[in-house]
């Protein structure tokens, strides 16, 4: 049900991590020497790569228009689908081995949803009771794929109940709704926005999920909800997003691409705990064949986050969430949106800008306003825009597997903190 293609390069991610993970050219050591010697090594690896990744920005207004001409939402203005008539490009197993993979990132949900194990189906009669008919009282956002509403299942359980819009299940929401949100059901992780199951009534389409309280990344780090996130709650909200993404591209027997990895999708616990939402979500609102090994024929995910191999070859492989997840770490460390478009010209592709900056020397320059210009914050900068370049790169085999990018973060954040302390 999700598009795969074989990559040699991305076969390597074993099934769990050790940490901590050997020592490697990325992993910096802050104990010897560590400001001016780390700095140079980062920037010189920096400057070998940042050729190649400012080229394959396109400035905006210049991006290929076809991609943004047919919305498969609808409505949102930044989250765009295309079609094209790519048949074959993806296949959806390559000999992984089966079962779930567990380790540390099998942790059991901690929901106390009481539903029959294995049930997914949900009836109009829970639905309208947990929403209190569709409350606008209730209703915590609108999304893309529809409304969603704050809910209480009648056993207690806190869900986010997410509405399509009309205009989606006229269309794309047939036969494979039931399917793949019963497939979607099966994937737990502690880092992953819980799906409960799903109801098909008449002509609506509604999906039950984990109901995640402290909103989305975006909004923290617009400063609406919360204090200032620090960097070290920034470290650990990527920590944690890099782990939900590892999982899913490690998935039992086909690798699930998430698609559309971004700072809205992101939720946040009280305790700044993230949660990737949304997962096989942008499929089930965009694809109308069903049944089939997945061909990806439509491109899906939000301006500013796609990764630009898959724009130009309509073929997705993990390495397109990579790309997605390096967009997220500049802007974690920026505050600023990917695209900013009413900022001067130079500044309005936030990544282009940011390593631009890194590369020159300047990468203090980039940090977000909002957190303090200290020695610890400018060394853990440079080295996640060290990281967010790689992943950024132009060519997909040159961008690190996501279980890397979990490894360096993990040694990042290991040293910020010793230099903290
Ligand atoms: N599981 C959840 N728990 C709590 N709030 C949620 C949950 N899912 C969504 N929301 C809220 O609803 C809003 C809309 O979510 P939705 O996933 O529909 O759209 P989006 O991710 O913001 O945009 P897009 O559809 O373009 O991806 C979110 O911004 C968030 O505030």
């Amino acid at each position: 049900m999700y598009g795969r293609r074989k990559d040699s390069s991305d076969i390597r991610t074993p099934d769990r991590f050790s940490y901590p993970p050997s020592p490697s050219p990325s992993s910096y050591s802050t104990s010897s020497g560590r400001s001016t010697s780390g700095r140079n090594r980062v920037k010189g690896a920096a400057r070998s790569v940042a050729g190649v990744f400012v080229a394959c920005f396109t400035p905006p207004g210049e991006e290929d228009t076809r991609h943004h001409s047919s919305s498969v939402y609808g409505g949102g203005s930044d989250t765009f689908s295309s079609t094209s008539d790519v048949s074959g490009a993806s296949d959806s197993t390559d000999g992984r081995r089966r079962g779930t993979p567990r380790g540390i990132y099998g942790t059991r949900n901690d929901s106390t949803h009481l539903k029959e194990p294995g049930s997914t189906k949900f009836t109009i009669a829970e639905i309208h009771h947990a929403t209190k008919n569709f409350s606008p009282a209730l209703k915590v956002g609108q999304g893309g794929f529809g409304t969603v509403y704050k809910g209480q299942l009648q056993d207690g359980t806190l869900v986010a109940v997410k509405r399509a819009k009309k205009s989606l299940y006229d269309k794309n929401l047939g036969g494979e709704f039931q399917s793949e949100i019963q497939a979607l059901s099966k994937v737990e992780h502690l880092n992953l926005v819980k799906c409960y199951g799903y109801l098909q009534h008449g002509d609506e389409r509604i999906i039950v999920v984990e109901y995640v309280p402290n909103g989305t990344l975006r909004e923290h780090l617009d400063c609406i909800k919360g204090s200032v996130l620090s960097l070290a709650s920034r470290l650990d909200i990527a920590i944690d997003v890099a782990h939900a993404i590892t999982y899913l591209h490690t998935y039992t027997d086909h690798a699930i691409i998430h698609r559309d990895i971004k700072s809205s999708n992101i939720l946040l616990t009280e305790k700044l705990r993230a949660k990737v939402a949304d997962f096989g979500f942008a499929r089930l609102a965009a694809d109308e064949e069903s049944g089939q090994t997945h061909v990806s024929t439509q491109v899906k995910g939000t301006a500013g986050y796609l990764d630009p191999e898959y724009l130009r070859t309509y073929q997705l492989t993990e390495k397109s969430d990579v790309y997605s997840f390096g967009i997220l770490l500049v802007e974690l460390v920026t505050g600023r949106r990917p695209i900013e478009a009413k900022r001067e010209l130079k500044e309005r592709v936030t990544a282009r800008w940011a390593i631009k900056k890194f590369t020159d020397g300047h990468a203090i320059t980039v940090l977000d306003p909002n957190l303090e210009k200290s020695d610890a914050n400018g060394l853990a900068l440079e080295k996640i825009l060290e990281l967010a370049l790689q992943c950024v790169n132009s060519h997909r085999r040159n961008r690190p597997i996501m279980r890397r990018c979990a490894e360096v973060l993990w040694n990042i954040r290991k040293d910020y903190k010793e230099l903290l302390d």
